[in-house]
């Protein structure tokens, strides 16, 4: 049977990229989504804001939700401090699959543990399985109406602390309108809106980063 678009992607990072080199594998997914066919990873543009937002909070604990092919696993996991883990999260067995091959690919596969399944019955079970108490970096990057529900329930679930940064992906295009509403208007976050574009073209797009108060 015909093969699947992250399966073509990991074959373009198994042919074009130097095993153990992360920087490789950005790259080859990069010109494979130029070049070959677009995919909805974070991409370059907006990559670069998350590496930057990345080595400023400089995290100890980071999750991520919605891991797809580990495109932006991999940008975050390469700039972790020794002994960091990140926990990525990914309901879709195919895309799980492809994910620990890339991650792997990048040698990066020390410092991701990704967990197969729905945020919505993960995120109450992480301070049980992984011993997290609190975030300190948390990337959005799933179905855009899960947004909300998920951060309300990292406050139910005490998973916040002050200064924990939440950063969210799409907000404009697809968008994310109501979780883009409540961290602007809730007195418990700090919101800042980074524009770019949406991966691989011209369209508006961009990041929203929301500290979390308290
Ligand atoms: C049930 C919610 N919880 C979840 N828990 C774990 N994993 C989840 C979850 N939701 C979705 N996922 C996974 O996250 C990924 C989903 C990402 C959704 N992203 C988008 O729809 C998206 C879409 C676009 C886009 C933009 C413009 C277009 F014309 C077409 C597409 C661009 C992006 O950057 C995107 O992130 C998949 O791997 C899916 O299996
Ligand atoms: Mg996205």
């Amino acid at each position: 049977t015909r093969s699947t678009r992250p399966q073509r992607m990991l074959k373009a990072v198994q042919k074009n990229a130097t095993k153990g080199n992360p920087e490789s594998v950005i790259s080859a997914i990069d010109y494979f989504c130029k070049n070959s066919e677009w995919a909805m990873n974070v991409g370059d543009e907006k990559g670069s804001i998350l590496d930057s937002v990345v080595t400023e909070v400089n995290p100890s604990t980071v999750l991520e939700l919605g891991t797809y092919c580990g495109y932006s696993t991999v940008r975050i996991a390469r700039l972790l401090s020794p002994g960091t883990k990140l926990i990525t999260l990914e309901f879709n067995p195919a895309y799980a699959a492809v994910a620990r091959q890339i991650i792997a690919y990048a040698g990066l596969q020390d410092k991701v543990t990704l967990v197969e399944g729905p945020s919505s019955e993960l995120i109450p079970q992480i301070k049980e399985r992984f011993g997290i108490t609190t975030f300190d970096f948390i990337f959005l990057d799933h179905w855009k109406d899960r947004y909300l529900p998920d951060i309300k329930l990292f406050e139910e679930c005490g998973l916040l602390r002050k200064g924990s940064v939440l950063l969210a992906d799409n907000v404009i295009c697809p968008g994310t309108p109501e979780y883009l509403e409540y961290v602007r208007n809730s007195p418990h976050y700090e919101s800042r809106y980074y524009p770019a574009h949406l991966e691989y073209t011209k369209v508006e797009d961009g990041l929203e980063k929301s500290v979390f108060l308290g």
